[in-house]
């Protein structure tokens, strides 16, 4: 049976009193990869917010990677977090550390002790991305692609049972962006969970999968059209 790895039902989404998105339902099973579009200020982030518990949860139900969005504690959050990995556009690198201590510095926050399993787990996630080669450089010596790679190979750290993408290839030229998106496409063949926010519908012509758009205040799923040939 298909496992649920994210539940909203009958959700209210809001920016502090402005309520962005209302009854919502969205089930993500483990395993899928599912798009979120929407125009500009369609609620895209506020409802990825509410996800990684940057807003709360106030009406309807909601549970993710196990967690319970509705009584989610504020010092729950790290956790959830840990079993998240998340993806921004402006990819949000330490700028004054190299790739290698960009990925150290969140393994050490999340607990990990061990120098040789540190090197050997950032050696493992840069070789997923393609950067094993680059972990000496500082985040401004790479490309917009490269430092997104990076961010990715970050949020596979603690092997999060979803990945969470806010528009990662919003700042990329379109085949900077075709070659991140082959990144996560592998990263999903392997058996990741994605949920990805996106403008780009070159992107999911190229790759399609599910699409849950944002307008009106509601989400819908849409409905693929076949391409014949
Ligand atoms: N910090 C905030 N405080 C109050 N309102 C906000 C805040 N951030 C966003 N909003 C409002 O919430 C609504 C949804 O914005 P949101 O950023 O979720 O849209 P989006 O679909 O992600 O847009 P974009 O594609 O431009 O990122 C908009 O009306 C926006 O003005």
């Amino acid at each position: 049976m298909a496992e649920a790895i994210l539940s909203l039902q009958s959700a209210e989404i809001f920016q502090r009193e402005n309520l962005v998105l209302s009854n919502v339902n969205l089930q993500i099973n483990r395993g899928e990869f599912v798009y979120l579009i929407g125009k500009t200020g369609s609620g895209k982030s506020s409802l990825m917010k509410t996800l990684y518990g940057d807003l709360p949860l106030e009406k309807g139900t909601g549970s993710i990677v196990g967690f319970n969005l509705n009584t989610l504690k504020e010092k729950e959050i790290p956790f959830l977090r840990r079993k998240l990995g998340i993806v921004f556009q402006d990819f949000k690198l330490l700028n004054d550390r190299s790739v290698f201590e960009n990925l150290k510095f969140v393994l050490k926050a999340t607990g990990w002790k061990d120098q040789n399993k540190i090197a050997s787990k950032i050696k493992e996630v840069l070789s997923k991305v393609g950067m094993e080669t680059k972990d000496f450089k500082m985040p401004f010596q790479l490309s917009g692609g490269e430092q997104q790679r990076v961010a990715i190979a970050r949020a596979l750290l603690n092997d999060p049972d979803l990945i969470l993408a806010d528009e990662p290839t919003g700042n990329l030229d379109p085949s900077t962006s075709v070659d991140v998106m082959n990144v996560l496409k592998e990263i999903h063949d392997s058996g990741k969970t994605i949920l990805m926010a996106t403008h780009d519908y070159a992107l999911i012509l190229k790759f399609p999968y599910k699409t849950i758009k944002c307008e009106g205040g509601e989400l819908f799923e849409v409905v693929q059209q076949k391409t014949s040939v």
